[in-house]
């Protein structure tokens, strides 16, 4: 830790995977910093030293810099705040715009607490283009002491990933900022550390080779919310891309893995996000790209990339199922196994997770569905208890007597199952591999049948060995 040369006092509101992200950041950077919640539970596990969501690292951080870092259900910290960050959730509404009800929730509380000296208060939730100056309005509606040259709102997108949240918030690619010059010099100093790249790195997360410091990038408040918005829908656009282009390799006789290989080396398209499989899942991909298309609405401004990339997305769970239909013929009585319920590695997050529709759908079928996570398996059985499935104890009890397994999620626990042990207690040995895991040909001895997506040779990989892939 590198003290910042001048240590602000920070309220962050909302402690999900952002609000502890940010907060285990700044207090890291040598900021003061108070977290809310209007979760007591959250606050009562974050008092106790424990942290309620699973994410590497977060848990060391947070306890390296505890004296710096205090949690409460009380807004009162924000009178003496410099900085105020709204980290929030904003789930998709019924018609696919955002809901804005705890922004507002949280705006409103934080006016009410708002101190005479000058503020800057950060929007981090993704939020519709426009939220900005809607915060601000709010603020000066119901601040009794708001000022407009002293309160200054300021949007700074957030850009983690769940999995690798610290990576992510300590060596960004970018810092974008967005709003009146004078607070993004405020923001300029609460983030010098970061923008110098002088603090000392967490010891669960050094410092990544070659990395030297992010760019910044300051814009309007509208852009910086923009900015959000377009950045993950081009992501989910380039896997949709690349589950589109899979289901043809399959008809032609292609790969797609030594397709995207080969497109990923031309340096405009890259390598990255074009890993073909079960599609995205998770809170942001779905969220955002209906949320911006819900944005075109209001505007009476179609968006049909977005809308086809959000197609391919969620038909590519059917596609899976429909492999397995291929082999199974009738779902009915046969018991199939899913490895993984998260919506990807590294995290306990179950939200739009593919195995969730996995599960849904492979029980209409008739199937007993079977499932194992290395970590999610605790938060499923609250949060999909009104789902059909038998939670497995560990793999051998995912594989025994199974029919079929479906590998979901590219844990780490799944790239070195041992085969010799787990195929021989199938009832049949059909695994699907829907996020193309399994790197090496399975000892052809074991007679297993393995279907993965964007390939149309079931035991494969000569190729791997002589191209270079590079992800
Ligand atoms: N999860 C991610 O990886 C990620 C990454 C970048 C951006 N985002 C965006 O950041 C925002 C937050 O996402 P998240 O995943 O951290 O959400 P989350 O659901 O994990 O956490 C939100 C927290 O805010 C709390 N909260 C709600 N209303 C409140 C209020 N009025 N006062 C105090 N606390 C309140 C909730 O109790 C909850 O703990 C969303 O807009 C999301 O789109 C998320
Ligand atoms: O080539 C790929 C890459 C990802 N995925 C899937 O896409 C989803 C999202 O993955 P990822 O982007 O790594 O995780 P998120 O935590 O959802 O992060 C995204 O959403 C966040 C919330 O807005 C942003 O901050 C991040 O920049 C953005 O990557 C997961 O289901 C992955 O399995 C693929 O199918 N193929």
């Amino acid at each position: 830790m590198t003290l910042a040369a001048q240590a602000m006092n920070v309220t962050v509101i909302g402690t999900g995977y952002v609000g502890l992200g940010t907060a285990g950041l700044l207090a890291h950077l040598g900021h003061q910093v108070t977290g809310i919640d209007i979760a007591p539970d959250k606050i009562a596990q974050l008092q106790r030293g424990e942290v309620p969501i699973h994410e590497p690292g977060l848990s060391d951080l947070l306890a390296e810099n505890a004296e710096r870092l205090s949690w409460t259900s009380d807004y009162s910290s924000v009178k003496e705040a410099d900085v105020i960050f709204i980290c929030v959730g904003t789930p998709p509404g019924p018609d696919g715009a955002p809901d804005l009800r705890y922004v507002i929730s949280a705006a409103s509380s934080i006016a009410h607490q708002l101190g005479e000296q000058c503020q800057v208060i950060v929007n981090k939730s993704t939020v519709p283009i426009g939220t900005g100056d809607y915060v601000e309005r709010l603020l000066e509606e119901l601040a009794p002491n708001f000022s407009a040259a002293q309160h200054l709102v300021v949007s700074n997108p957030e850009f983690l990933r769940e999995g690798t949240a610290l990576h992510d918030s300590l060596y960004p690619d970018r810092i974008v900022l967005g709003g009146a010059a004078k607070a993004l010099e405020t923001m300029i100093q609460l983030y010098a550390p970061l923008l110098e790249q002088n603090f000392t790195p967490p010891a669960s997360t050094p410092r990544p080779e070659g990395y030297t410091r992010p760019a910044t990038v300051k814009t309007t408040l509208q852009s910086a919310e923009m900015i959000k918005y377009a950045a993950n829908a081009f992501l989910a656009l380039k896997i949709s891309f690349a589950n589109e282009i899979a289901g043809l390799c399959e008809r032609v006789g292609a790969d797609i893995e030594e397709v995207t290989t080969g497109i990923g080396l031309d340096e405009r398209i890259g390598h990255r996000f074009l890993q073909a499989g079960l599609g995205w899942g998770g809170s942001c991909f779905g969220k955002d790209t209906q949320g911006l298309i819900s944005a075109g609405r209001e505007h009476n401004y179609a968006m049909p990339i977005l809308q086809a990339a959000i197609d391919i997305n969620y038909r590519q769970r059917q596609v899976i199922v429909e492999k397995l239909l291929r082999q199974l013929k009738t779902l009915k009585g046969k018991r199939v196994s899913l490895l993984g319920m998260a919506f990807k590695p590294n995290t306990d997050d179950l939200r739009d997770a593919p195995a969730h529709d996995l599960i849904e759908r492979l029980h209409r079928l008739g199937a007993h569905v079977t499932a194992h996570d290395p970590v999610a398996m605790p938060r499923a059985e609250h949060e999909w208890s009104h789902l059909s499935y038998t939670p497995a104890r560990d793999l051998d009890h995912a594989f025994a007597r199974a029919d079929a397994v479906i590998i979901v999620t590219e844990w780490d626990d799944y790239q070195h199952l041992d085969w010799n042990k787990l195929l021989p207690t199938m009832r049949r040995r059909l695994i699907i591999d829907a996020r193309n895991t399994i790197r090496q040909p399975l000892d052809h001895m074991l007679q297993a049948t393995v279907k993965q997506v964007g390939r149309s040779a079931p035991i494969f990989i000569q190729s791997v060995q002589t191209v270079s892939i590079v992800k």
